[in-house]
């Protein structure tokens, strides 16, 4: 069969989704990662972080993208690699220019000291994109993929327009070898379309060679997981030409990572094991999210249901904390493209159960809403819900796939008057997630049922109540009064409408210390007042 994408490129599987001929098995595992609790079942029979094979040392990179991702791994790759010219290049001029200067185009912690120690030294950040090409030995393509809005495909697949657009661009401008490396987030056998492009579009006896290095940081911790990195991904073909390559980028890495946490690989596997991690890690959140609604009907607690099970070395205790739902750019957008890429190889069964894990995660926004009318006396008309917390996460101004954002449209539906406050994330930004071309034009309407507040006492000031959207460190309870980093909460209370609710979708706050108050904390995972007194729980 053939699985079109929606640039028209082609990724052609072969009937059942196996590989063909050029695409080797994968020839072992990895070695323990630096999370990892089971030993590896067999071990690579290609060389870990290659050394050993002819190769070339790469000396100028060009990174294309300056987002998220492109940013700051190439960062870190000009900090640990001072003999390597890194170029980021991007076609927003915008972006460009808050990359050359003090204010960054992205809040990540320790980023801004990494860019002031290279810029300028071995790090530049350009809109020349051809001259970036033309220069670089080894080419990251770190260009967004988000789900597609329209067409074949609407919804679930990735838009590999980006992606290949970036890909033509090397091919038209190249006057010699290049390594292409996939940063992106693809689909399975990608890489294959991106070869047929190269090949096609190129000046004669170029050789281009493909590699997939996908990414794992998470947005606010970035800086930290590029330094140490649990393993670093290399996809290449098993010829002599692609583990060469593989090697070239190695290299690169092994400025700071340990070679054996440097893992080589098939393309496919490496394209298919980052969707893989992300659905797994998703479907875990979906799955402690589930028991949460559980704990709520009956009295059990969800932090410690998820303490229990996180001592079992096989189940591990990160990433089961529960809460209003998963966002950011990556999760839902990585499952569904799974989910098309499954119903593409007629595997419905396959794309229903990893469907279910984005299905779940919405059905817990709403969870939570019901729960808000339901404590507000079955009415938010007029009410002033505050809502603490814009960004998907804590340490991010990103608002991509925000939880807070569906909440904020929930209760619009529900003639709430919304004041919204994020320590990070810009006025114009929450403006622009609330408004939707074709739904919600009509800027002046928006404001009149949403207030952006840049105080987050002021914010609370005269609300029936309160929900926490993202857990910030200063919205959690401060220490004593000389904590000027946490939030006063009796202040907040003293200016509350009364009963004053706070609800808390990220499960910050103690019951007890905020019940002391006079509040009713609603959280998620936990009984609410309600069930407790008609339980007779204290
Ligand atoms: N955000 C994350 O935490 C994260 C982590 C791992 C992987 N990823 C994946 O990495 C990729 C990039 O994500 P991001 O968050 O950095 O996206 P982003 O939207 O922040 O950045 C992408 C950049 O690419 C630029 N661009 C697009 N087409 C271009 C072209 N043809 N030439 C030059 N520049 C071009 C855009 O202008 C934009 O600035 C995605 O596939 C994503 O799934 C993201
Ligand atoms: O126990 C948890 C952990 C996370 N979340 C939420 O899940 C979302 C995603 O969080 P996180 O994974 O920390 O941030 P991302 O930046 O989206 O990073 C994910 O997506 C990236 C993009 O593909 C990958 O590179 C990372 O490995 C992967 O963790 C956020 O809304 C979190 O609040 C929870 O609700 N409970």
């Amino acid at each position: 069969m053939e699985y079109t994408n929606q640039t028209g490129a082609l990724a052609i599987l072969n009937g059942r989704g196996n590989t063909t001929s050029d695409e080797t098995t994968l020839t072992g595992a990895a070695p323990p990662a630096a999370r990892s609790v089971t030993p590896p079942q067999k071990r690579l029979s290609r060389p870990l972080g290659a050394i050993d094979i002819p190769h070339r040392k790469v000396t100028k990179i060009c990174c294309i993208g300056a987002g998220y991702v492109g940013g700051p791994t190439c960062a870190v790759i000009a900090l640990k690699n001072t003999h390597i010219i890194v170029t980021i290049v991007d076609v927003n001029p915008t972006r460009i220019a808050a990359w050359n200067s003090d204010s960054l185009p992205i809040y990540e912690p320790g980023l801004d000291a990494v860019v002031k120690e290279c810029r300028g030294r071995n790090l530049f950040f350009s809109t020349d994109v051809d001259k970036g090409i033309l220069e670089a030995d080894l080419i990251f393509v770190s260009v967004n993929t988000p789900t597609k809005t329209q067409g074949v495909g609407a919804g679930y697949a990735a838009d590999l327009g980006y992606v290949e657009a970036a890909t033509r661009r090397v091919a038209e401008v190249a006057t010699g070898d290049k390594i292409v490396v996939e940063k992106s987030t693809v689909p399975c056998r990608t890489a294959q379309s991106m070869r047929v492009i190269l090949e096609a579009n190129s000046r004669p006896g170029i050789h281009f060679d493909i590699l997939s290095n996908p990414e794992f940081l998470a947005e606010g911790t970035a800086i930290s997981d590029l330094m140490c990195p649990d393993r670093v991904l290399i996809g290449s073909l098993d010829t002599p030409a692609g583990r060469s390559a593989a090697a070239s980028l190695a290299d690169v890495y092994a400025g700071w990572v340990p070679r054996n946490q440097i893992i080589t690989m098939n393309l496919w596997s490496s394209e298919l094991s980052k969707l893989a991690a992300n659905a797994m890690l998703a479907q875990r959140i979906s799955s402690i999210n589930a028991l949460s609604a559980i704990c709520e009907a009956t009295g059990a607690d969800i932090d410690e249901v998820s303490y229990a099970c996180g001592l079992d070395s096989r189940i591990g205790p990160k990433f089961l904390k529960a809460s209003v739902g998963f966002g950011g750019s990556c999760f839902q957008k990585d499952i569904l493209n799974l989910v098309y890429l499954s119903e593409s190889l007629h595997l419905p069964e396959v794309a229903a159960y990893w469907k279910q894990v984005v299905e779940f995660n919405e059905h817990q926004k709403k969870r939570f809403l019901h729960r808000i009318i339901t404590c507000l006396f079955n009415t938010l008309t007029a009410k002033k819900i505050t809502l603490l917390g814009f960004a998907f996460k804590a340490d991010t101004g990103d608002t991509r796939e925000s939880p807070a954002i569906t909440l904020a449209k929930y209760l619009r539906a529900e003639r709430a008057h919304i004041t919204i406050y994020d320590p990070q994330v810009t006025e114009d930004q929450i403006w622009l997630d609330l408004s939707e071309p074709g739904v919600v034009d009509d800027i002046e309407s928006l404001k009149k049922q949403v207030t952006i507040c840049n105080n987050k006492y002021e914010a609370c000031e005269g609300a029936d109540a309160v929900v926490v959207c993202t857990e910030w460190k200063e919205f959690k309870m401060q220490k004593d009064p000389a904590d000027t980093r946490g939030m006063d909460w009796t202040r907040v209370y003293e200016k509350m409408k009364k009963p004053a609710f706070v609800f808390d979708g990220r499960l910050i706050l103690d019951v007890h210390r905020m019940e002391e108050i006079g509040f009713q904390l609603e959280s998620i995972g936990r009984p609410g007042k309600g069930f407790r007194r008609s339980k007779d729980w204290e």
